[in-house]
């Protein structure tokens, strides 16, 4: 079984994440391996629907090409299979921080912007509130300046905040990476794993590779703002470029289930 983080991984990192698109290297080697393992998955911080959207791509297979490929969104709270998208009713959590987040966040000091001029931007995920800090003037420091505030906030909110790529994420506590595709496994049955992901978020899923006892393979997409992962990974490859030449090496590898 192949899983996959999406950004940073599928995806190279862009400043406005409305602008990310799976590298098309990498959406035409997992067509090619949907027909050749057991499953193929995509566990992300991303809406489900999103994800398989800007799996996209013009003249060549995309996401949804990819035969039946699984994407477990918000970070296992959303399921999308076979174009059809699974999940819980909207956490009422996160109605109510929604229209309080860009208010605490201009009341420590930092302008909100749309991402036209410098400053923090804010995603609304439905599920999911994502501070990002990558078009503020000073991005690791307005992370760190925020990093405590909206923590305290969450909590009170009975939120968790999820920290990433110069992005803190305000969602619904009590599931993660990790419980996601370990029940992942244990529904396919799987009998070997790879896992490749980028970001601190994609370390529960490394140790759920671990946890399942079987034959695994945890990938680094490595990049300069996230060293910790490189560390904990079995193979480490050049960001979203190497996991597509990666992906590619292995469709040229696995025999087709006749040849077996
Ligand atoms: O689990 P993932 O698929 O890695 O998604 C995690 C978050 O990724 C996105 O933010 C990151 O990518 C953006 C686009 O390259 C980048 O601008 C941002 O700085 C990164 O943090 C996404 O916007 C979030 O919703 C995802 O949860």
């Amino acid at each position: 079984m192949i899983g996959l983080d999406f950004d940073g991984t599928l995806a190279p990192i862009v400043p406005d994440p409305a602008d990310a698109r799976v590298a098309p290297e990498a959406a035409a080697a997992l067509a090619r391996l949907g027909a050749l393992v057991r499953a193929v998955v995509i566990v992300t911080g991303r809406p489900a629907a999103t994800a398989v959207e800007y799996g996209q791509v013009a003249g060549g297979p995309g996401l949804a090409d990819v035969p039946g490929l699984v994407v477990l969104g918000q970070y296992g709270l959303e399921r999308w299979e076979a174009g059809q998208v699974t999940s819980p009713p909207p956490p009422p959590e996160i109605d109510r921080v929604r229209a309080e987040v860009p208010a605490l966040v201009t009341s420590l000091g930092f302008a909100v912007t749309d991402g036209s001029v410098p400053g923090v931007t804010i995603e609304d995920k439905g599920r999911a509130v994502a501070v990002h800090t990558r078009r503020a003037p000073d991005p690791e420091g307005t992370l760190r300046a925020l990093r405590e505030p909206l923590g305290k906030f969450a909590a009170a909110a009975g939120l968790t905040v999820e920290p990433g790529r110069l992005v803190l994420e305000l969602r619904p506590a009590g599931m993660d990476k990790g419980h996601a595709l370990g029940a992942f496994l244990a529904e396919r049955a799987a009998r070997s794993v790879l896992f490749a992901g980028d970001d601190l978020g994609d370390l529960a899923a490394f140790e759920a590779v671990r946890l399942s006892g079987l034959p695994g393979v945890t990938v680094c997409s490595a990049s300069a703002e996230v060293t910790e992962l490189a560390r904990r990974a079995d193979v480490v490859v050049e960001g979203p470029a190497g996991v597509a030449a990666l992906l590619t090496s292995l469709a040229d590898a696995i025999p087709p289930p006749a040849a077996r």
